[in-house]
């Protein structure tokens, strides 16, 4: 049965950061995604991880500007030194917080040239961190204006161009309908070399709606392929989070 962790750059945003492992704990989550765990020592997180109880699953390498800049650059030629160094970063926190993937973002790019640069550098970063998963996540443009990884298609050239065991693909489900508007299509696609899942619910992605389309037809579809990976809840509560997650109960009765 796939594992739900709470993504606690989204939720339980009205506490801390260190105090939201303990809220997401007792809310019943089973592990914890941070997207950008930078600006806390990592000790403290782990120790705040441990504390609750909660295993972190994911983090997101470095981006150059959170704060309204482009949230990452593997795919940008000309900055391979800065992913080098920056990657080094990632590294060292996944290893402080025991993070099971790390999701590398190919940032503002187009072109063949782009391409290129993301597969070097992806490459260059699964055999420089064999033990570490790396995942890529194909964003909406929408969401993120410019990415260069705005289709599955590239994602999964790109995987299979590199072909390393550790480098695989992050389903986002609000992602992956607005890109392809077919889940269930998109999972047959993608599922062998899907690491990890995240879900919200849809449109809006505000809380995931277990029981209806599209994700009861997602999770269906997980459940029947074996899937062994977690599902990341990551989206915006309608008001505050608490209040909003009668749909983990739910969600666990069907993927039961
Ligand atoms: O879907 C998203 O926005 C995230 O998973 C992410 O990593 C981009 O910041
Ligand atoms: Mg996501």
């Amino acid at each position: 049965m796939p594992r739900i962790a709470a993504n606690l750059t989204t939720l339980f945003t009205e506490l801390p950061m260190l105090d939201r492992f303990a809220a997401a704990a007792d809310a019943g989550f089973e592990g914890a995604e941070i997207l950008f765990p930078y600006d806390i020592a990592g000790p403290q997180l782990a120790r705040a991880a441990a504390a609750a109880g909660l295993p972190i699953v994911l983090i997101n390498a470095p981006p150059p500007n959170w704060a309204g800049g482009p949230r990452g650059f593997a795919a940008v030629p000309g900055l391979e030194d800065r992913f080098r160094r920056d990657f080094e970063r990632s590294l060292r926190v996944a290893e402080a917080l025991r993070s099971r993937h790390i999701h590398v973002m190919a940032g503002r790019a187009e072109g063949p040239e782009a391409l290129d640069t993301l597969v070097r550098n992806l490459a260059w970063a699964a055999e420089r961190a064999p033990h570490a998963s790396l995942t890529i996540e194909p964003a909406s443009p929408r969401s993120m204006p410019g990415s260069f990884l705005t289709d599955y298609g590239t994602a999964l050239e790109v995987i299979g161009r590199i072909g390393a065991p550790n480098l695989g693909l992050q389903l986002d489900m609000h992602h992956a309908l607005s890109i392809t508007g077919d889940l269930a299509a998109c999972w047959d696609d993608v599922a062998a070399v899907t690491r990890h899942v995240q879900i919200a619910g849809w449109p809006a992605r505000t809380e995931p709606d277990p029981q209806a389309a599209p994700l009861a037809g997602l999770l269906a579809a997980l459940v029947a392929s074996g899937y062994r990976g977690w599902i990341g809840a990551e989206y915006d509560p309608t008001r505050t989070t608490q209040a909003g997650l009668g749909w983990l109960d739910r969600l666990r009765g069907v993927v039961a």
